[in-house]
């Protein structure tokens, strides 16, 4: 056999296969976890509380029952992505039980990612990601903006059901961060008069940091759509403006997934 240009051994033409297999086929993964949180395996073995079997997991589930050997191969994908992992029940059975990071799985739980899971794992935010070599030949600020012939955040402004499943899912990455930020950071803070959160959507990290902070004024510049009917406090303050205008002066600035995601 003739080893192609570049390739020196059949060991490095099969390594260079099954790493292209492997980046192709790497949305399978993505789209599990969606399915997961969709199904809601993740509260459905956490309310079993002890390892499941194949067959204790199909039957609660809510599916078509045709489809259940098709669980094994889902749980499969999951476990090898470390949201699950098989326990041992007895000599002869095995169960499925919940990751650290399936326990961020549960709905209705404090840090629980599941909106943000279906939030970004929704056609509105995947379908750009096929475009990506069209948008490359036209003048477009992003591949949204070649599908949809508007910028995400223009598109939030006009649908109601995009700008509350993205805020929530942003809300709850927050909570999550502020928490952290919270705990370990909260020097950083003290001391602070008055701070401004730039694009800080519905208002969860500034809230935190100005309940934990005695004395810490906190405001919000955001797009009108997303403050829309939020009421501020009295150490909190919604701003509705385009940080690309003008930014609310403040002894300090804080932005959070906004340097990648907003800027282009
Ligand atoms: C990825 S989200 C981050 C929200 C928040 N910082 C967080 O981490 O939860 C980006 C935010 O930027 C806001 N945004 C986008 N363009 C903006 C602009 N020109 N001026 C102010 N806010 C903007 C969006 O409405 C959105 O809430």
């Amino acid at each position: 056999m003739e080893l192609p240009n570049g390739i020196e051994s059949t060991q490095e033409l099969l390594d260079a296969q099954a790493h292209i297999m492997s980046h192709t086929m790497h949305f399978i993964n993505s789209m599990s976890l969606k399915c997961a949180v969709q199904l809601r395996i993740p509260d459905i073995i956490h309310k079993h509380r002890k390892p499941m079997t194949l067959s204790e997991l199909t039957d609660a589930l809510p599916i078509n029952k045709s489809k259940s050997l098709c669980v094994e191969r889902l749980m499969r994908v999951l476990i090898n992505s470390r949201f699950f992992t098989k326990l041992k029940i007895s000599e002869d059975k095995e169960g499925y039980w919940l990751t650290p990071s399936s326990h961020l799985l549960l709905t209705d739980k404090p840090f629980s990612m599941t909106s943000l899971v279906i939030a970004y794992g929704d056609p509105i935010f995947t379908d750009p990601f096929h475009r990506i070599s069209e948008w490359f030949e036209t003048k477009d600020p992003t591949p949204f903006v070649t599908i949809h012939g508007k910028t995400f955040w223009e598109q939030a402004g006009e649908d109601l059901r995009l700008n509350r499943f993205f805020n929530e899912s942003m809300a709850s990455d927050t909570w999550l961060v502020s928490s952290v930020i919270l705990k370990d950071c909260r020097h950083v803070f003290e001391g602070l008069k008055s701070m401004v959160d730039v694009a800080g959507g519905t208002g969860t990290m500034a809230k935190a940091i100005a309940d934990a902070i005695p004395g810490l004024k906190c405001s919000v510049l955001e797009l009108p759509h997303v403050v829309a009917g939020l009421e501020g406090t009295q150490n909190l303050t919604f701003i509705v403006g385009d940080m690309f205008e003008s930014i609310p002066q403040g002894d300090a600035v804080f932005m959070k997934v906004i340097i990648t995601i907003v800027m282009h």
